[in-house]
């Protein structure tokens, strides 16, 4: 039965972020209040010696990427979290919680640049040393909908604004 099967994932690389502790890092990769684009925190991520320079073979034509990575310092999951900008406990799921039943991750991130088998990226929300488990080039005639309602968060926003969050407020 489908609820009784476990699956296995082998990461494909290590993201190296300049952020070591979960309160460091943003909330969200491309939110950090007070910070345009070009001062994002900078990270790399280089394949693991299984997979050959082919994998990556024309995503230099990308500009943004999904990073489908393991939480893999988050303890136990909880099925109500707080969120940081304050309010109700919301359903996990219903957030970007690292605390959730499968500790997976999702980010969109800015691919600077493909230099062998290291990508060089801008705007990360992931600490050092995050297994990488997928990459998806970022598509966004596909992926994205930017008048989509957002629920509690638009809630949130119109009464505390966007970018409040505690946490840092610029990339060391
Ligand atoms: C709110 S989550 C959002 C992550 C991703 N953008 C998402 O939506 O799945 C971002 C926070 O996760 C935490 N975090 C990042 N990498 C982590 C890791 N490898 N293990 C545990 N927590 C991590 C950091 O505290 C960061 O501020």
């Amino acid at each position: 039965m489908i609820h009784e099967q476990h699956f296995t994932y082998r990461p494909i690389g290590l993201l190296r972020s300049p952020y070591s502790r979960r309160i460091d890092a943003p909330h969200q990769s491309t939110v950090v209040a007070g910070t345009q684009s070009g001062d994002f925190a900078t990270a790399t991520l280089e394949l693991q010696d299984w997979l050959d320079e082919k994998t990556i073979q024309d995503l230099g034509g990308f500009q943004r990427l999904w990073l489908i990575f393991a939480f893999h310092l988050s303890e136990g999951w909880k099925s109500n979290v707080k969120p940081p900008r304050g309010g109700p406990k919301r359903g996990v799921l219903a957030t970007r919680s690292p605390h959730r039943p499968n500790s997976i991750g999702l980010s969109a991130v800015e691919l600077v640049r493909v230099e062998g088998k290291t990508l060089h990226l801008r705007g990360v929300d992931l600490l050092d040393g995050t297994p990488i488990l997928d990459i998806k080039p970022y598509v966004p005639y596909a992926d994205a909908f930017p008048e989509s309602k957002a629920g509690w968060i638009d809630e949130m926003d119109a009464k505390v604004g966007r970018y409040f969050a505690p946490g840092p407020r610029k990339p060391r």
